[in-house]
């Protein structure tokens, strides 16, 4: 089962004592193909981005499921090699939804899903006024994916996120993600850290359970490097926004050209080459395999070229 085959690696990733698995954040087929492309071994599926790309909408949680998992599915379909971690928000309801939420991205293929303990109408852990839910209803909500995850025979890796740091302090957020692990999930996930040394102390505390670093630009969270993370312990560290950003700055300022020239330059690699042009792209999603695979069965479509 391709599902299993993610997951599997992944694990393999997290058990390697010398790994730590860093992941772009990826929204949409193309900058998931640029992240594969420069060689990551693992990606992010970034809900804020799903949300800004498909609806066009802030982090506010106006994601459904099936946004969320099929963006996902699609994500992980295009390299089954390259595990990729999904944000799974609440898990979309109570615990049979949470469940369902579980099943559906264990049958996309996606290698892992954090669920965090916010109410429904959640937000992005770095803006202010989170709401929560109790503890009971947190645990809950592992336990559902939990034990969705035995019932599929998957071994889809679960990660608990606490956003309780910003309104019940440092204490009460380690005690959850501690609850959590005990009902299921393989790794913690403290969202909104603002020191270092709440980063350091929280890999210490929640031992052996790794913990999962988000590296958000704009944030409240300071921003290390791999180098750093690595020496604190963390095992995963993700920059969810990185595609976001990218496809913001950069369509902003070919925009802003065509706007204020009446056209937008070729942009022009250093050995004189068209950067970036259609052809470059397409070849990026696969132009030459998929006219090979077309040749190979027998098809015509590209007997005159592409
Ligand atoms: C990690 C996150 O859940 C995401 O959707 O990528 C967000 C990132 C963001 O909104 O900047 C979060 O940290 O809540």
């Amino acid at each position: 089962m391709a599902q299993t085959k993610s997951a599997t690696k992944l694990r393999q990733m997290l058990a390697d004592p010398d790994k730590i698995v860093v992941c772009p954040g990826v929204h949409d087929g193309l900058t998931a193909r640029v992240a594969l492309n420069v060689g990551f071994d693992a990606l992010y599926m970034t809900g804020a981005g799903t949300a800004a790309s498909r609806l066009g909408q802030p982090d506010l949680g106006l994601t459904t499921v099936d946004d969320m998992a099929n963006n996902a599915g699609m994500i992980a379909g295009l390299d089954r090699s390259v595990p990729v971690i999904a944000d799974a928000d609440t898990g979309f309801g109570g615990p049979l939804m949470v469940a369902r939420t579980a099943e559906k991205y264990i049958l996309q293929g996606v290698a892992a899903f954090h669920i965090e303990d916010q109410v429904m109408t959640k937000r992005c852990g770095h803006l202010m006024g989170k709401e929560l839910v109790d503890t009971p209803t947190f645990v809950a909500r592992i336990r559902a994916a939990a034990d969705a995850r035995t019932r599929m025979g998957s071994d889809i890796v679960i990660i608990a996120r606490t956003d309780a740091l910003q309104s019940l302090g440092y204490e009460e957020a380690v005690a959850r993600l501690k609850a959590a692990a005990e009902a299921g999930a393989d790794m913690a996930f403290l969202e909104g850290m603002r020191t270092k040394e709440q980063m350091t102390q929280v890999v210490q505390d929640m031992a052996p359970t790794p913990c999962f670093l988000n590296m958000v630009g704009g944030g409240v969270t300071p921003l290390i490097n791999t180098r750093e993370a690595r020496a604190l312990g963390y095992k995963v560290v993700i920059w969810p926004i990185a595609g976001m950003t990218a496809v913001y700055l950069g369509m902003r300022e070919l925009c802003r050209e065509l706007k204020g020239t009446g056209e937008i330059q070729d942009r022009r690699a250093e050995d004189g080459k068209i950067d970036g042009g259609l052809r470059e792209v397409f070849e990026l999603c696969g132009l030459e395999a998929c006219v090979q695979f077309d040749k190979e069965v027998g098809g015509a479509s590209f007997s005159n070229g592409a």
